[in-house]
């Protein structure tokens, strides 16, 4: 567990930018979240702990609004996305929500320019917008000369560094991160979670991180732990 991070699952006091109210699912006869509750606050950092196959990805999966929870309701920025059908759930995901994958999930076929670009389109921006707005961010995360290369042109790292910038180019208001830096060396790892830190930090995000890695969670305002899909409490 992290050492500098406070534990805790006390949702926050104020409004929440996430809010997951007695949220159960399971895929099959087992259930794997029985029964979470977990508010985040607008710019609050929140990392969530514990042992694999806990449930950590399958919670992101339902705040991001990509899995309907069996019961219980969720909240992003104040709009009941549990009760909504698929397109509506995605077009909220696209305005209000990053998502990084561990391994990156950029499209193959598209330069990290225009898979960068395309989220912002997907969030409303027009074309012209949307390539303004991504060169900005691939700059800022130090890409911008290799914005024409593919997913497979480039390094792992340079790869979940486009991967950074392709959740954050549209200002969500809540990055969710599964396992961000768990594919990458030291080194990268590192510098991915920095530009993360930091970017989230620029444009006043909150981020739910699921995570194994101490560095990552220190670097959020409190840790949530999960066991056997419940907060640890
Ligand atoms: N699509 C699926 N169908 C059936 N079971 C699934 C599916 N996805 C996940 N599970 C099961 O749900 C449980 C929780 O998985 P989940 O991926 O959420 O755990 P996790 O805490 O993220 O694990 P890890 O730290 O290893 O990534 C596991 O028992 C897993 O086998």
């Amino acid at each position: 567990m992290a050492t500098l991070a406070p534990q805790g699952p006390a949702a926050p006091a104020g409004s929440t930018c996430l809010a997951v109210t007695d949220v159960h699912h399971q895929y099959t006869s087992e259930p794997v979240l029985r029964g979470i509750d977990l508010a985040v606050a607008p710019g609050e950092r929140v990392a969530l702990m514990g042992p694999s196959g806990c449930g950590k990805s399958t919670l992101l999966l339902v705040a991001a609004g990509i899995l309907v929870p069996t019961a219980g309701s969720v909240s992003v920025c104040g709009e009941l996305i549990s009760g909504l059908g698929s397109d509506e759930r995605a077009a909220v995901r696209r305005r209000r929500v990053g998502f990084v994958f561990q391994f990156g999930e950029l499209v193959a076929e598209l330069s990290l320019r225009d898979n960068v670009a395309l989220a912002a389109e997907l969030a409303g921006a027009p074309r012209r917008e949307a390539l303004r707005d991504a060169d900005g961010i691939l700059d800022r995360v130090g890409l911008l000369a290799l914005g024409r290369r593919k997913p497979g042109e480039v390094s792992g790292g340079q790869a979940q560094r486009s991967a950074v910038a392709r959740a954050l180019v549209h200002r969500p208001s809540l990055v969710l991160a599964d396992e961000p830096t768990g594919a990458l060396d030291r080194e990268n790892a590192a510098a991915v979670l920095d530009l993360m830190v930091e970017l989230v930090a620029e444009r006043d995000a909150a981020l739910l991180v699921a995570t194994h890695d101490d560095a990552t969670a220190d670097r959020c305002d409190r840790v949530v732990g999960i066991i056997d899909g419940a907060v640890d409490r």
